[in-house]
């Protein structure tokens, strides 16, 4: 079945067009995937987690209610959107970690962020446009209030630490607490995650993974670590 929603912008790079799923999200489960559907069912699905997305019409034939969602490039759709808020200390690599993962580039100067940055992301899942919008954070404490405005309506916390100093992991239950008190409890998805992998090996690095992973487990998050230089990025 054709996607019904305009997309916005350029085509969505290959890379980030999803079409399979971990175990339970089945396309089967999609809606909009499912041929024989019905019609009113699809549009009310698309409505529901979309908020103003389809100003579709519902016409009644002789066949059966048909719907039909007509595309009105006049008219702004709004996306579907998650927001994406990326907290810890400074200097431990939140904007080389988002830069990465956004435009594939790393640059080995530090340039403190001020504030706040965002990024958006551009998903197809299952055939429907979504985006990920990426809060940057400062790390430094004279910045702290400017950023901690934008962690409201948060559905992802990335609490970043560096791999090297782990004085920056007993940090992250403070950051996390700080982005948590602008949310409702039980909406947002938790990660830890690791950086500078690249910079740490062999036991030293195993220590640092393993305090990380019982912390994470203690944050009821999940635990990552990454590299985001060379050739070798990993995430
Ligand atoms: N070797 C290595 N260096 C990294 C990695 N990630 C970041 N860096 C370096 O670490 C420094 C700090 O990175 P940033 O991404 O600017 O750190 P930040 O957390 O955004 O800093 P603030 O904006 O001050 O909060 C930069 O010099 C980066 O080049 C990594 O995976 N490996």
């Amino acid at each position: 079945m054709r996607s019904s929603l305009v997309p916005l912008g350029p085509p969505v790079s290959q890379d980030r067009v999803i079409t399979s799923f971990p175990k339970c999200y089945t396309p089967a489960a999609c809606l909009q995937l499912r041929e024989h559907f019905h019609g009113q069912v699809s549009i009310a699905c698309q409505r529901r987690s979309t908020g103003t997305v389809g100003e579709g019409r519902t016409h009644v034939q002789d066949d059966g209610p048909k719907t039909v969602l007509e595309s009105n490039t006049h008219v702004p759709r709004r996306l579907r959107l998650s927001k994406v808020v990326v907290v810890g200390d400074l200097y431990v690599g939140k904007t080389s970690l988002i830069r990465r993962f956004c435009r594939n580039v790393f640059d080995r100067n530090y340039k403190a962020t001020i504030g706040v940055d965002f990024e958006i992301e551009r998903f197809e899942v299952a055939g429907i446009p979504y985006s990920l919008q990426i809060w940057d954070t400062a790390g430094q404490e004279k910045f702290k209030c400017i950023a901690s405005a934008y962690y409201r309506g948060a559905q992802v916390i990335i609490t970043t630490f560096d791999l090297t100093d782990l004085q920056t992991l007993d940090h992250t239950r403070q950051w996390l607490e700080d982005a948590l008190q602008e949310n409702e409890p039980g909406t947002c998805f938790l990660f830890l995650v690791g950086t500078k992998k690249d910079l740490l090996s062999g036991v030293a690095c195993e220590q640092a993974e393993v305090e990380a992973v019982r912390l994470a487990n203690e944050m009821e998050a999940e635990y990552w670590c990454s590299q985001v230089t060379g050739k070798q990025a990993h995430v």
